[in-house]
């Protein structure tokens, strides 16, 4: 049976330092770093999430600014709003929880995001930095999963790592940190021929896509370790359960080490969004 990769003891440790060091920064410049985050609309699982990043970030001593706003938000309010948090000094991270309603541009919402508050690290130049290889604020998600591969596997050079999706949130920043610890990445999507082949090649498979339990234990080599990024709801009996992109029962049987849904990238990604947010802070108070 493949090692559990637990996310949930990975992150909290990862809490633990970041709550040493906004002590440390409190202590230095006399306030707390700051994070604003941005909700609109009532989609369930969204309100979750910024409950869950509210009360880590409390639970740290980062301080939260909570903007709640109306679903029939217009573009031009919305911009407003972020354009009063970047020019606002209190304020050092930002983040705008996706997805927005349908009326709403997330592009240009995101790229209306002072790349300095940009904690999420979506916006153009935090991309292009990270693509450069001189990575700044990198997206929470992708840097998490890469904090679970290096606990597990150490050095992750010369391995072959496959990334299953293609989205600007995941799956490129993933390739691109995995490139950048000196893998050979290949990338895979709904356009690839022979998906199963190529990802029976990968000493690191990392799942994207968002179709649950879309990978079983014959896409697997045997020893691989096995990241899943999905988070899929699903009814069963009229019960919400949350599965992955990989078929856990299935794939632990082959993999090396393998990451649970709940419990594995998920509470990575919160972490890392606080991590993030101190290190926002800092640079800006040296601004
Ligand atoms: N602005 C952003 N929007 C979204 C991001 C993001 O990184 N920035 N990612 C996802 C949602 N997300 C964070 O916002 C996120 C999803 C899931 C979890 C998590 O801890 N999941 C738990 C299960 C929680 C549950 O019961 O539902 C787990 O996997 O153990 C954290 C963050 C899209 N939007």
């Amino acid at each position: 049976m493949a090692q559990l990769i637990d996310g949930k003891k990975i992150s909290a440790e990862l809490l633990d330092n970041v709550a040493l060091e906004v002590a440390d920064f409190k202590k230095m410049h006399g306030i707390a770093p700051s994070l604003a985050v941005v909700l609109v609309g009532d989609d369930p699982a969204s309100q979750v999430y910024v409950r869950n990043k509210i009360q880590r970030a409390n639970q740290v001593g980062i301080r939260s600014i909570e903007h709640r706003l109306a679903a029939d938000v217009t573009q031009s309010e919305l911009n407003d709003l972020v354009d009063e948090l970047n020019w606002n000094p209190e304020v050092h991270g930002i983040l705008v929880q996706l997805p927005l309603p349908a009326h709403l541009n997330e592009e240009d919402i995101v790229n209306a995001i002072d790349p300095c508050k940009d904690v999420d690290g979506f916006h153009p130049l935090n991309v292009a930095a990270l693509a450069l290889g001189n990575p700044k604020l990198v997206p929470c998600t992708p840097q998490g999963s890469m904090m679970m591969l290096t606990q597990t596997l150490g050095d992750l050079t010369g391995k072959h790592a496959v990334v299953i999706g293609r989205s600007d949130i995941v799956g490129k920043p993933m390739a691109a940190l995995l490139l950048q610890s000196n893998c050979t990445v290949t990338m895979v999507h709904s356009r690839t021929r022979d998906i199963e082949a190529l990802c029976r090649q990968a000493d690191i498979l990392v799942a994207a896509v968002g179709k649950p339990e879309l990978v079983k234990a014959s896409w697997v080599k045997p020893g691989a370790t096995v990241i899943d990024v999905g988070i899929n709801v699903t009814l069963i009996d009229g019960v919400r359960k949350l599965v992955g992109d990989v078929d856990f029962a299935d794939v632990e049987k082959v993999a090396g080490a393998i990451t649970p849904v709940p419990g594995g990238v998920g509470p990575m990604t919160i972490a890392n969004l606080l991590q993030n947010t101190l290190k926002a802070a800092h640079v800006q108070m040296f601004k």
